[in-house]
């Protein structure tokens, strides 16, 4: 691994930069590291304790420039430097663009993501999903997990409110990205000790995600971002709770079913949610080490039929958990289409896809990825396993004081939700780490 020394990193947003430098080429690190004055906060170079920021003014009388970024118009704050707006991507639940802000405590220049939401209030589901990752995005607090720096709507009253933004500092190139850039041009850029860091900051984040007793649910590589220097942030968190649908003409990769487990797609197991976050990232952990994904079904029986074939069908125990969860039938019916498969022998089935694989991420890979939540590991054990040890440090490991109530599950209607939202966005005054409102 040459100089690589990714437990440099670990564990603080002002971590070292350039220990895992050779993750993405030069040209992909200027584009997120090197960054030229900003035009219109023209003393950008002067220590901030000495520029003086207007006063700061209430959410309602900010003002914005309107930018046309692809078929939409974009709203950005003054205050931020739009004069190099760039199009990251949308999802179905937004659109992002990649700007420039300084802080308002020390002015320093942070690269940041402006996601548009869409279409927010179109469904009571959409509402309460944005809902849920405004609240998030202002309580999470870790390294490894995403922060809103903003929150807006250039509406100015109540009865024509209909667009609003979130700001989150940007957390470099998708996951997704990177592994289709080596499958498609036959490079690596995640050697196994990257492999291993990624892993053990996305554990870390969970543990933080999951002591607030939220889960995350659609763990996936298009939601984890990666910086050069191989720092990780979850992006996206909690928010697949609602039925997801996925729009026509999306490629089948991005769907989120490779990376559901068996128990959320195909049966429920008591209380066991947080371990479903877990089979996503025994999933992700294969995907990066054998460079390609792992269950790539289909179809929902494509995906069963991949995971039995290789983690085999429910043994009596679990039939039997599933029976009590769930029904006879069901139990019958899983029996039926397991095929009584056996488990295959990680060892050979991963050392044929990369013989360089040692021992112990195989046997992390086969703990993460066990068919009966409860055996699973949990993320404190993943933390724990051998395969870690070189990063695992539980004093450097955060919780939240208190698990979250988001109060979420309320049956309220859109406009309700719009008023909840509304009332969020005006009571949102930052903090010393978002860009002034001006
Ligand atoms: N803070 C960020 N830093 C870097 N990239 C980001 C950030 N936030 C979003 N992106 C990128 O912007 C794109 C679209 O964002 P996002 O996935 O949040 O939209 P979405 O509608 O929620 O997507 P999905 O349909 O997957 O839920 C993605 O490529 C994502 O990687």
């Amino acid at each position: 691994m040459g100089n690589l020394n990714c437990k440099e990193n670990r564990g603080s947003k002002k971590r070292k930069r350039g220990a895992c430098a050779d993750l993405f080429s030069r040209r992909e690190r200027m584009d997120e590291e090197e960054v030229t004055p900003v035009a219109d906060i023209n003393s950008i170079d002067q220590p901030m304790e000495t520029m003086a920021f207007p006063e700061l003014v209430a959410q309602i009388d900010r003002k914005f420039n309107i930018h046309p970024v692809n078929t939409m118009h974009f709203h950005v704050p003054h205050g931020y430097d739009d004069t190099l707006l760039e199009y990251l991507g949308g999802g179905s639940y937004g659109n992002v663009v990649k700007s420039r802000a300084v802080t308002r405590k020390d002015g320093k220049l942070v690269i940041v993501a402006i996601k548009k939401m869409h279409r927010p209030f179109g469904s009571v589901n959409t509402a309460r999903r944005v809902f849920r990752e405004i609240r998030l995005l202002q309580l999470m607090r870790h390294d490894n997990v995403i922060r809103a720096l903003d929150l807006y709507s250039p509406d100015k009253d109540f009865s024509t409110f209909n667009d609003m933004y979130v700001v989150t500092e940007y957390a470099g190139h998708s996951l997704y990205e990177v592994l289709k850039n080596q499958r498609e041009n036959n490079v690596i850029h995640l050697q196994l000790e990257h492999v291993k860091f990624i892993l053990y900051q996305l554990l870390r984040g969970l543990k933080y995600i999951h002591s607030a007793n939220v889960m995350h649910r659609d763990l996936k590589p298009s939601n984890l971002s990666l910086t050069s220097s191989c720092d990780l942030t979850v992006l996206d968190f909690g928010l697949a709770r609602t039925v997801e649908k996925v729009p026509h003409g999306m490629s089948t990769y991005v769907m989120t079913r490779w990376y559901r487990s068996p128990e959320v797609i195909y049966w429920k197991i008591g209380s066991y949610d947080k371990q479903a976050d877990v089979w996503s990232v025994g999933c992700i952990a294969a995907e990066m080490m054998i460079n390609q994904p792992l269950f790539p079904g289909e179809s929902t029986n494509s995906q069963y039929d991949m995971i039995t074939a290789l983690c085999g069908a429910p043994d009596e125990e679990l039939l039997q958990k599933i029976e009590d969860n769930n029904s006879q039938t069901i139990r019958a019916v899983i029996d039926k289409i397991s095929n009584r498969r056996p488990r295959q022998n990680f060892s050979q089935y991963f050392r044929n896809l990369n013989p360089e694989l040692p021992d112990d991420a195989i046997d992390f890979l086969d703990k993460m990825l066990q068919l009966d939540p409860e055996r699973r590991l949990t993320v404190q054990q993943a933390l724990e396993h051998d395969y870690l040890s070189s990063y695992s440090d539980p004093k450097d490991e955060p919780i939240v004081a208190e698990p979250y109530t988001l109060e979420d599950n309320v049956e309220y209607t859109i406009q309700d939700w719009k008023r909840i939202i509304w009332n969020e966005i005006q009571n949102y005054t930052g903090d010393d780490g978002s860009p002034p409102f001006i």
